[in-house]
């Protein structure tokens, strides 16, 4: 599994550090093992009336040295395992955000943002404290255990003692045994839970001014609840039985102690021990009850990262579905012409085709429109050029080369796409339209602006190109979002552009001027225009017009009016539209 690999990678790159550490908690904790030794022996000798004032000192200055060397050793080992565990999260989150990157449009149209960063911030978190959790308490607990019962076998304590004090503890695997799979299977279901809340917090935030509007907070509370009420009943079934879990290791740990002075304290009154051999043995087993507790955590802890790191294990499992071919070579750029044959494609899980049959050139240079009732697929067929979906092998050929078998980087590099709303990231308006240009000068952003249509509205700005957008910056009217993403597909100057209702938004002034700019600046590139109105589209040398998936109509502007069809209607119903408005 991937994400286990990830982990026993860092840990293997980290394995001295993870050493240094755990050998400085061991040290701590055998120094600290020595305490009920040297308190049994100051026990004896004060039964024995052999202590003196300087003898009281010495033990005192034992004790000193034994708690500031343990408190000094165990915090840094526990300091270095922290920072690792923290290193470990950065690189994981690294990780998962390069995954993200790499997944298909399908696999985000079934998982929610919220459900990404419920992998994210969640799991991720669960694994680091495991590990930080567990060598810290493991060291600490195994060691202490160890030393209790290396200290007590040298000591003068009988064996038999010993061995009947400590049998309750040989239940513990037993019972890591029957709690361990319950808690693991538990804490899967509570971290499917929490990110199904963080979708659906992610959604309901993101939807809160539609919410607003519809006056229906109640409703989206209700549902919220739900979910957080989920939460909740897995999460208490978790916490009892880990609590169940945790509360019976140290029981055990008292029955130890019960038996310890039960039979010691017997043996002490037949004079069959000492009383400091009694007292030592007392206070070794219940030196032993606090690393119990710590097992059980550790135990704890590592069912419930276990089935985080199922769960990141299966993301990182999960491939694209668009792959690159291994030979994929740059898509060259000699022609820019779009041939597609006998294009048919259906979205997966979909029972019906998205487009049916379609056969379409645009030649390089030339200019194409694409128009067609809501859902006839005009945005599918943008997809698959794009290969954000695959298009069946032989149906789709840009510049003579098959689609894919061009590298995905070139192949959208050669395209702008400019989608009806494209997304502002919350970054300067400049950064937004050089987006696919970094080093683009201002000058050229500015020349995009204009192009666009965007340049007088952003210079009314205090900051001009420098204004931030989002949480803490300005917000934009839908016209200038779409027009400022408009100026970025234009900055890209790509051999092929694709409009895919990119101007819906502004008025028919303003797209007449854009549309013209257009025209000319795309004279002899190839360009894709994708539009509901006809005003965007009547100059493109080829208009399709699409219905349920099929090419129903193709032709120039003036041939189409001439023809009985949608298109005539559609102008009809436009035009009539622009007039009557002009009337009134
Ligand atoms: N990811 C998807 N999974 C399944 N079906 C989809 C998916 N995206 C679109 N569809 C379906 O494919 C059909 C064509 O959708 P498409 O987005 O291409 O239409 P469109 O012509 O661009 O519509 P509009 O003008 O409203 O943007 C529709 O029936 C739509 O419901």
């Amino acid at each position: 599994m991937k994400a286990q690999r990830l982990l026993t990678y860092y840990l293997r790159s980290k394995a001295f550090y993870y050493l240094f550490a755990i050998l400085l908690i061991a040290a701590g904790n055998v120094i600290q093992a020595y305490y009920p030794k040297v308190l049994g022996q100051f026990t004896d000798r004060l039964k024995s009336g052999s202590i003196t004032i300087p003898d009281i000192e010495r033990y005192g200055l034992i004790l000193l040295v034994i708690g500031l060397l343990y408190g000094s050793m165990a915090g840094l080992g526990q300091y270095v395992i922290m920072r690792l565990g923290r290193g470990f999260e950065l690189l994981t989150r690294g990780s998962l955000f390069r995954h993200f990157t790499s997944l298909s449009e399908s696999y985000y149209s079934k998982h929610g943002v919220g459900q990404m960063l419920s992998y994210v911030m969640n799991d991720v978190t669960s694994v680091r404290e495991s590990i930080s959790v567990c060598l810290n308490h493991t060291t600490n607990a195994s060691i202490l255990i160890l030393s209790a019962v290396v200290m007590m076998l040298t000591s003068s304590i009988p064996p038999f003692l010993i061995v009947t004090c400590v049998a309750p503890l040989l239940f513990i695997p037993w019972l890591v045994v029957r709690f361990g799979p319950q808690i693991r299977q538990r804490s899967m279901t509570v971290q499917n839970s929490l990110g199904a809340m963080t979708e659906a917090a992610e959604e309901q935030f993101g939807g809160i001014r539609v919410t607003k509007k519809f006056a229906v907070e109640r409703i989206m509370i209700t549902r919220f609840g739900a979910k957080v009420d989920d939460i909740k009943a897995n999460q208490l079934q978790l916490v009892r039985i880990s609590s169940v879990f945790q509360a019976l290791l140290p029981f055990l740990g008292t029955l130890s102690l019960i038996v310890t002075i039960a039979y010691g304290g017997f043996l002490t009154m037949r004079g069959s021990i000492s009383m400091g051999s009694f007292v030592s043995l007392t206070l070794y087993v219940r030196l032993m009850i606090n690393p119990l507790q710590q097992i059980g955590n550790v135990i704890n802890t590592m069912q419930r990262s276990r089935a985080s790191l199922e769960r990141i294990g299966k993301l990182l499992a999960t491939e694209g579905d668009i792959q690159e071919q291994k030979e994929a070579a740059p898509l060259l750029q000699h022609s820019a012409d779009i041939h597609i044959r006998s294009l048919s494609f259906r979205y997966p899980g979909s029972g019906r085709d998205a487009l049916l049959g379609i056969n379409l050139t645009i030649p390089d240079g030339k200019t194409v429109g694409i128009i067609g009732k809501t859902g006839s697929g005009k945005t599918t067929l943008v997809k698959l050029l794009l290969r954000i979906y695959d298009a069946p092998a032989g149906t789709i050929y840009i510049g003579g080369r098959e689609i894919r078998t061009v590298t995905l980087e070139s192949l959208r590099g050669d395209i702008a796409y400019v989608p009806q709303d494209g997304f502002l990231f919350s970054t300067t308006l400049r950064d937004n339209i050089a987006f696919s240009q970094r080093d683009a000068s201002l000058a050229a952003v500015e020349a995009a602006s204009k192009e666009a249509h965007i340049y007088d509205s952003i210079m009314g700005f205090k900051e001009g190109f420098g204004t931030k957008l989002g949480e803490r910056g300005v917000t934009l009217s839908g016209g200038q979002r779409q027009r400022t993403s408009l100026a970025r597909g234009l900055i890209k100057d790509a051999p092929i552009l694709i409009l895919d209702d990119s101007v819906s938004a502004v008025d028919a002034v303003t797209e007449t001027a854009i549309i013209g700019n257009i025209r000319r600046l795309r004279k002899k590139k190839t360009t894709l225009i994708i539009a509901h109105r006809i005003s965007a589209l009547k100059h493109a040398d080829e208009i399709i017009v699409l219905d349920e998936g099929r090419i129903a109509q193709r032709g120039t502007h003036s041939k189409l009016l001439l023809e009985e069809g949608i298109y005539r209607e559609l102008y009809r119903l436009q035009e009539g539209g622009a007039k009557n408005a002009s009337a009134t």
